[in-house]
């Protein structure tokens, strides 16, 4: 089991780059016409204002109200860190934001309150209850929480949740009642004992004692360890409502023969010795963030046979309640429901330990680079799990439409599931399936410009992503120091760092090259100005030579320069059939540009070249290729003699008899919308186009960085092919992330 190290600086570099924080907010109606400013502020918006007075259901209608979630805290139990305060919570409630966007479509913002009054908090809550469709407390510890949101349910008519009990309880029990069929137990024979008598800890008792666990089986302990009949010391309402009549005082002695463990408490709060105690096929649901009561590895050292969870995401099994608040929240949204009750609770857990059960597609599989298949490593679906979001808000909004929660049901539950499905991030997954490729490739990645920074976090960020070794080309002094201000001295150690003036293969090198150059006009000592001296030279003859499965440069020199280097030792040429890739990805939507790196005026014969290259990536990153031969004109019209060779092209490849769509000549809004493709019914495209073949390098380069300025597009590429290794280069201008993603195509590529 391999669990990938975060560091202090890779958290910290995160969360400020590319701007400070997680997210931001962006406008959905067009904002650039004295029009639109007319139609979204005064005098339009009077219109809705009065609909919404008069029928106060429109706000759903004519509002952001029914699908925005205010994720509110006071920071008093961030996470298993304890009280930090409103401010210092920040970040995990912008967390909770983007993982509600991410995984469930969920717009949501996060509210920090900085007071520890439930009083102050349930009327703010109140008070700003109209803006939402929702709201979920978050990380508000008990027993204030409970107080919070009882109130608050009580008050307010849109659903109020607290995912630390509720969400955990569902997410647990979903857990548990695999993990129990697993262990072949029944949950009203258990004795279970759960650690930490707070907000999580009583809304997971709760549950499952209403799914059948007995009362005298339970154990429940806090600080002053086991919550018994009788005892005094640090109690409330709640955990009296759980106190047991047993004669087990301690945390120790409660685990003796226990045959489920929940831990919502602290790290560390187990030790082997109680796992030890156990009861065979015992189960262990760590859940303490961001550390376990105890680890996986310190459970299996003891003992084999238990069922282990954490609310980590490195580990199998992840019992967390991001499986459970997006999709809970989706589907009482999408029913404008007044409050998320029990039965949707259970429906969520039900449908999630079903999907934990069912076969697991292959590119789930996939992305997580190992087999997946129901068992002790596998009980709970994993949070990346794209079958998530169309199945669980179903079950959630059947639920809630049964018994009464719903304002506006759902009538057509097959449309539903469609617009769920519609509302997933494609290109998320596309990566997400990249990466996992370049982790069973397990390629030696040589990073050619080890003097850069930004070069050096991204090879330790390869490394301890566990896609493979390494490899950077510098001075180990330089690199050292280098690594050191990043402040990831301890990295040194961890990367291969080669030295091209030092390596024992330089003589190999110089001949090799010698024998390209010799007749290009390069002599001895220039060929060994090359070898020795550029990085981008040495490391690509690394390459050539096995020291390494693929290589990634161009973070500091313009990439046509590179491109000149890379040519001393690989055939890259325009002539050779090299051929730039560069993706596009916003919305949702995954567009190829070609080529955007090598063929700088390509006639039509090379257009069918860089149409087929850009295919084969595009199937690489799992896209079925459509073509479009992109110009000013479509279908010869205007016409032009500039467009000549992009109405030529199609023609090339139906000889060539191509195994992909393709279609051509026309301007970009043909190829991409279809609406304005009806015009044009003869057109062989079955969809919109993802690959658009341009007419030249400069319409390629403008387009992109168009894209990428304008749009705030993401770009990866471009993505080089045609090359007998896998090289990529990436921009001047990359980011440390843009340099992984570079690295991870080139590795994809390894054989
Ligand atoms: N995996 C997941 O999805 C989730 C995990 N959690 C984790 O659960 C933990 C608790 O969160 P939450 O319920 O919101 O926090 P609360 O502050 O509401 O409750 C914490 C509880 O833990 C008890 N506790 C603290 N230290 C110990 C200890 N050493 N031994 C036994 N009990 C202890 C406290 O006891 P006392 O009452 O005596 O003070 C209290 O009852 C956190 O680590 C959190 O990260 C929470 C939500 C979701
Ligand atoms: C996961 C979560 O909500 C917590 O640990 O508090
Ligand atoms: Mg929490």
């Amino acid at each position: 089991m391999s669990k990938s190290r975060i560091s202090r600086e890779d958290a910290l570099a995160f969360h400020l780059e590319p701007s400070p924080g997680k997210f931001e907010i962006k406008a959905t109606v067009p904002m650039t016409t004295q029009r639109d400013l007319s139609l979204a502020y005064s005098p339009g918006v009077a219109v809705p204002c009065e609909e919404i007075a008069q029928t106060p259901e429109t706000a759903y209608d004519y509002t952001n109200k029914g699908n925005l979630v205010a994720v509110v805290s006071n920071g008093t139990a961030v996470l298993g860190l304890g009280n930090l305060g409103a401010l210092a919570s920040k970040p995990v409630m912008e967390g909770k934001s983007v993982l509600f966007k991410r995984f469930a479509d969920v717009n949501s913002i996060d509210i920090e309150l900085d007071t520890e009054d439930p009083e102050e908090i349930i009327k703010a809550v109140k008070l700003m209850a109209p803006t939402f469709g929702g709201i979920n407390l978050e990380d508000i510890k008990a027993p204030e929480c409970f107080i919070i949101e009882q109130r608050l349910k009580e008050d307010c008519d849109i659903p109020v949740f607290h995912d630390d009990q509720h969400g955990t309880a569902v997410i647990c029990a979903a857990g548990l009642i695999n993990a129990l069929h697993i262990s072949g137990k029944k949950i009203e024979d258990c004795k279970i004992v759960l650690n930490g008598a707070g907000a999580a800890g009583i809304a997971c008792l709760e549950l499952l004692k209403a799914m059948g666990a007995r009362h005298d089986n339970c154990i429940m302990c806090d600080t002053k360890g086991v919550i018994y009949q009788g005892r005094k010391e640090g109690m409330n309402q709640w955990k009296s409502a759980h106190a047991a009549t047993t004669d087990a005082r301690t945390l120790p002695e409660a685990m003796d023969g226990a045959d489920v463990f929940l831990g919502v408490s602290v790290k560390g709060a187990v030790t082997q010795d109680m796992v030890k105690s156990m009861a065979p096929n015992a189960v262990i649901f760590a859940m303490a963030n961001p550390d376990p009561e105890v680890t996986p590895e310190e459970v299996h050292e003891v003992r084999e046979d238990v069922i282990v969870a954490t609310g980590r995401s490195d580990y199998p099994n992840q019992v967390n309640n991001v499986l459970g608040f997006p999709y809970l929240f989706r589907g009482a949204l999408d029913i404008h429901a007044r409050a998320i009750n029990d039965e949707m609770k259970i429906a969520c857990a039900e449908a999630l330990a079903k999907l934990a059960r069912e076969d697991v597609p292959d590119e789930v599989a996939m992305a997580y680079g190992r087999a997946l298949t129901f068992g002790r490593d596998y009980i709970i679906p994993t949070p990346f799990d794209p079958r998530l979001i169309y199945m669980i808000p179903p079950a959630v909004a059947q639920a809630g439409m049964e018994t009464g929660a719903a304002r506006r049901p759902i009538v057509d539950m097959d449309g539903y599931e469609q617009t769920l499905k519609a509302r997933l991030d494609p290109t998320a997954s596309i990566l997400r399936a990249l990466h996992a490729r370049a982790k069973n490739a397990q390629a030696r990645m040589i990073f050619a410009e080890g003097d850069d920074p930004r070069v050096l976090r991204a090879a330790v960020a390869y490394q301890r992503s566990s896609l493979g070794e390494a490899i950077v080309v510098g001075r180990e002094a330089d690199v050292k120091a280098k690594l050191e201000a990043a402040g990831l001295g301890d990295a040194v150690e961890e990367l291969k760092v080669v030295n091209a003036a030092k390596t024992e293969y330089l003589g190999e090198y110089k001949d090799f090259l010698y024998s390209r150059l010799q007749r290009k006009g390069m002599d001895q000592q220039d060929v060994h100005r090359l070898a020795a001296r550029d990085r981008h030279v040495f490391a690509a003859l690394m390459l050539a030579h096995g020291h390494g499965d693929a290589m990634i440069t161009g973070a500091t020199r313009k990439s046509a320069h590179v491109m000149e280097l890379i040519n001393h030792v690989f055939d890259a040429g325009p002539k050779d059939g090299a051929v730039g890739t560069t993706a596009v990805l916003m919305n949702g939507r995954i567009v190829l540009i070609a080529d955007t790196l090598v063929q700088e005026w390509p006639d039509e014969n090379d257009l069918a070249d860089i149409a087929e290259r850009s295919a084969e990536v595009a199937r690489d990153l799992g896209l079925e290729p459509r073509v479009a031969f992109v110009s000013f004109s479509t279908f010869g019209y205007p016409v032009s003699e500039r467009a000549e060779k992009m109405h030529l092209a199609p023609k090339v490849l139906e000889k060539r008899g191509v195994d992909f769509e393709f279609e051509g000549e026309m301007t970009v809004d043909v190829a991409l919308n279809a609406r304005a493709r009806a015009h044009y019914p003869f057109a062989r495209l079955t969809d919109n186009a993802n690959i658009l073949v341009v007419p030249a390098r400069h319409s390629a380069s403008i387009s992109v960085k168009l894209m990428q300025e304008m749009a705030g597009a993401t770009v990866i590429g471009p993505i080089l092919s045609g090359v007998d290794k896998p090289v990529q280069l990436c921009s001047t201008g990359s980011t440390v992330n843009d340099i992984l993603n570079m690295a991870v195509m080139a590795a994809c590529k390894v054989k």
